[in-house]
């Protein structure tokens, strides 16, 4: 088939042609076409003009690489004697350059003027097209004309840079072997990474010295185990500890002791471990300052082991508080990529044993009934746990060639035999000469080891290899933070981790530098350098804000950064007057929530709550760039305060009589506010939430509702309602405007409509009730932690197969659900059709209460309706 329709003009052939439909798509530049034609079998050649030669000249490259993988020919020519690598280079089509090169067309050929490809690119000022060309190996000497060089042709039209590179791979003749550098390899490599955690003074930095220890220094460690010995604690039975961690006074403390030198930041070592090879160690302390920046590191990895350590000499209760700390820690900052990533395990370190604590048994391994009791009691408490591993290394840390240390060392090596066969093809020259290049440049910039990632380009260019592309660095990049060689964050490149984990975090951080900073936290860049002036203040406040422990902001005109995390100041008095008359009146608007973490989840909000006021901060800065000026924002150790003309918020971090941590916002306005104060309201809780889900995307959180009536009469510590006792009355109840809710504290009852909605009876028909929403609409977290319990198979079937058939999923859906790659209940939850109320209930009647509560506690309470979309 042929149409008379002519593209003629545009790529300027004296006579007209008449064009095959495919031949006007790839002109066109429509790819669905193409894509259909192709699939169809129709000729990919018709010319002169082709396709492929009609598609380049519009610099369709999507069409241009789609006719290429069909099999299109690209070594003819067309009307004006071009080949499809001449219009190519002359565009500076890099992709299909590269695809050209690698499909193996010929390089030494010329126009109808006798200009080769290479001179195309020079001409025309398209260096990444030359660095191409050249690593794909051609004639750097090819001329035309007067025997004119593609480096004159550059020069000639001003492109200096280009005649720079063409002149450095003739003189240095080492084209070849940059170009090889560029060839991925058969090398296996796998660098391991441990990641350990654990209180202060559990032994984190005693067991990496273990660990790294050879053979000659091993004799000289055993010494320190011989000082601590404190007698055995008793051992309650499981569910005595079991209580007593959930309902009792919390006693986690971060403190260090004096009595030796604990660990600042993060120390992030390489080692050398024998039979097992390169592994990168990364000791987080203990210490609770350093904690908001931790989120920055953790990224689950199947190349992972995860040690969580606890001490033995502390008592069984402390023992699984700290130890389900720090699973919750990990698990809030890194869950939800848990139920799609295979991902090394995590191994509970019981440390500080003897022979009071535990026996031996006949292979040397230290066999401890409390260690046990710790593990079992944290996979009660969090059972949602994946890739724990299922029992205790039993260890005195500073005992370098035990039994535990080889235990240690063998699952070292089967995740590393694990790992092995991913890595192929991984491994280049570019990766092995940058690894060298790479300790030189650590020595040239010692004392601020940071460089723009740009910047970071172009000396990959200069003192390795002038043919890597941007793509290969950017994978180098990639590579080298996964090694643990840099860290990369925003649009800097960290060359040294040692001087980012222990002098930047490490000294910024510490209690000694937090008892000298200002007590607001606010600083320009003259005063930080004054405070700090051994420090590049510009530099370190650059890259302290890509940590996200401060932001920039213009006051009166000056830019200013503000550390929450510095900040000291007290809360101030009269911030939440109750004789201030405006919020006197008996139409006043008052209104609140508690955001708490879902149980068992203490501490967690101390390291996010600078975060969160940062994201207050970021707002603020947004409504009054979008000139709603009347904003105003305070904030304090702790908390902040949000107002408007009208309206004042305050946001603080608190911790109830059960010790835990709950961030609660309330809200109030003059009579007649009732919708502003509700929509006002439900933009910072989602801020606020922005914030949290920054530090921890996995924290699955709970939405409790302030009494209205305790927040009018300004009651100190007003009561909140559950979450789930809200979700459950939505669900019995057959009207929602009837829920009312008893105040356990006063006996007195509160309308849902006063509590959620300001008494605003017109806000009903602006928003859709939690229950009545589609599942799609549960939060992330709350989906990831349904899949983490759902996706296991059940002993009685009760998984998500049997709930994907009690919701009414044909078969042929389920199949599609069915995954080993994927979580399958992820994909039931994005496939079925019913709501949150509908799926709480079909949990409670599949006998999963345990899932059926997560979603009560966590459900969404109402969602404004979105009148662009409903
Ligand atoms: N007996 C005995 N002593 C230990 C053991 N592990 C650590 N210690 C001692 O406890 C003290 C603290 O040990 P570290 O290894 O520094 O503890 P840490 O967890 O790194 O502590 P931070 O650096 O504060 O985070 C040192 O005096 C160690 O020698 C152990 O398993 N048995």
């Amino acid at each position: 088939m042929s149409a008379p329709l002519s593209p003629a003009s545009s790529c300027g052939p004296s006579e007209s042609f008449e064009f095959t439909p495919l031949q006007l798509a790839a002109h066109w530049g429509n790819v669905q076409e193409v894509r259909y034609l192709i699939d169809s079998g129709v000729q990919l050649d018709n010319g002169p003009d082709t396709a492929l030669h009609l598609a380049l000249r519009k610099c369709h490259s999507t069409i241009a690489i789609l006719l290429l993988d069909a099999g299109a020919n690209f070594e003819l020519k067309d009307t004006h004697e071009d080949c499809p690598i001449h219009i190519a280079c002359t565009f500076g089509l890099l992709n299909v350059v590269h695809t050209l090169c690698a499909l193996g067309c010929r390089l030494e050929i010329t126009d109808s003027r006798g200009l080769y490809p290479l001179h195309l690119a020079a001409k025309n000022g398209h260096t990444h097209v030359v660095r191409c060309l050249c690593a794909a190996g051609c004639n750097l000497d090819v001329h035309y004309g007067d025997n004119i060089r593609a480096d004159i042709t550059a020069l000639k039209y001003g492109h200096n840079e280009i005649a720079e590179l063409l002149d450095k791979l003739r003189a240095t003749g080492q084209r070849d072997t940059y170009a090889r550098q560029l060839v991925p390899t058969s090398k296996l490599y796998v660098r391991l990474i441990v990641r350990v955690f654990g209180n202060c003074g559990v032994g984190k930095t005693s067991l990496i010295k273990s660990l790294g220890a050879g053979l000659f220094s091993t004799l000289f460690r055993r010494s320190g185990s011989l000082q601590s010995n404190k007698s055995r604690p008793s051992s309650p039975i499981s569910a005595q500890i079991e209580m007593d961690v959930t309902s009792r006074q919390n006693s986690l403390t971060f403190e260090s002791s004096a009595s030796y030198k604990s660990t600042k930041g993060i120390h992030i070592q390489n080692l050398e471990i024998s039979n097992v090879g390169d592994v990168v160690v990364w000791e987080f302390s203990g210490q609770e300052n350093y904690f908001p920046t931790y989120h920055h590191f953790l990224h689950p990895s199947p190349q992972t082991l995860t040690l969580v350590l606890f001490n033995l000499e502390d008592s069984p209760v402390v023992q699984v508080q700290q130890a389900c700390f720090w699973i919750n820690f990990i698990m809030a900052r890194e869950a939800h990529e848990w139920s799609l990533f295979k991902v090394g395990p995590i191994v509970l370190v019981a440390t500080h044993v003897d022979s009071t604590r535990a026996i031996k048994n006949q292979q040397g391994e230290w066999v401890s009934p409390d260690a046990q009791t710790t593990l079992e009691t944290v996979e009660k408490l969090i059972p949602d746990v994946q890739y724990l591993h299922p029992s205790v290394i039993v260890m005195d840390s500073n005992v370098p060639a035990s039994q535990p240390f080889k235990h240690l060392k063998s699952m070292l090596l089967t995740l590393k035999r694990d790992n092995l066969e991913k890595t192929i093809g991984m491994w280049t020259g570019l990766l092995e000469s940058t690894l060298s290049w790479l300790a030189h440049l650590r020595k040239e910039y010692e004392q601020f080891p940071v460089i723009h990632r740009k910047a970071f380009y172009d000396l990959v260019r200069t003192s390795v290899n002038v043919l890597a592309s941007d793509d290969h660095i950017r994978a180098l990049l990639h590579q080298l933070h996964n090694m643990g060689e840099i860290f990369c964050i925003n649009e800097l490149v960290v060359i040294s981790l040692a001087w980012f984990g222990l002098q930047l975090i490490g000294e910024f951080l510490s209690t000694e530098f937090l008892a000298n900073v200002r007590a607001t936290g606010v600083y320009t860049p003259d005063d930080f350098q004054a405070s700090f002036n051994q420090f590049d203040a510009l530099g370190t406040l650059q890259l302290m804000e890509a940590l996200e422990l401060c932001i920039q902001c213009e006051v009166d005109g000056e830019t200013e950064y503000e550390f929450p995390i510095y900040n000291q100041t007290e809360t101030l008095p009269g911030l939440w007057d109750s004789g201030d008359p405006r919020y006197r009146t008996t139409g006043a608007c008052y209104g609140g929530v508690r955001l708490y973490a879902s149980s068992n989840c203490h501490h967690l909000f101390t390291s996010i709550f600078p975060h969160i006021q940062i994201e207050l901060r970021r707002a603020a800065i947004a409504n009054s760039c979008n000139n709603d000026n009347d904003t105003d924002l305070y904030q304090w150790h702790h908390g902040s305060k949000l107002c408007t003309i009208a309206l004042e918020t305050l946001i603080t971090l608190d911790t109830d009589e059960r010790s835990s941590q709950y961030i609660e916002i309330k809200i109030r306005g003059p009579q007649q506010t009732s919708q502003y104060c509700f929509y006002f309201l439900e933009n910072v809780i989602e801020t606020v939430l922005q914030g949290i889900a920054r530090v921890c995307p996995g924290l699955v959180m709970e939405r409790h509702i302030l009494s209205v009536h305790q927040l009018r009469i300004h009651c100190i510590e007003p009561y909140a309602y559950p979450s789930q006792l809200l979700s459950t009355a939505m669900l019995e109840s057959e009207s929602t405007l009837e829920i009312t809710l008893q105040n356990t504290e006063t006996e007195k009852f509160e309308n849902v409509i006063t509590l959620a909605l300001f008494g605003d009876v017109e806000l009903v028909s602006k928003i859709h009730w939690g229950c009545s929403l589609k599942v799609q609409h549960l939060p992330i977290a709350v989906k990831f932690k349904l899949a983490r319990l759902l996706d296991p198979p059940h002993s009685h079937g009760r998984d998500w197969c049997l709930l994907a058939l009690r919701l009414g999923l044909e078969p042929e859906k389920i199949a599609t659900a069915d995954s080993h790659s994927h979580s399958c209940t992820m994909r039931l939850l994005a496939l079925t059709d019913c709501t949150i109320g509908a799926l709480i209930a079909n949990l409670q009647e599949l006998g999963r209460n345990d899932t059926a509560e997560v979603v009560l506690r966590t459900s969404p309470l109402l969602q404004i309706i979105d009148n662009a979309t409903e």
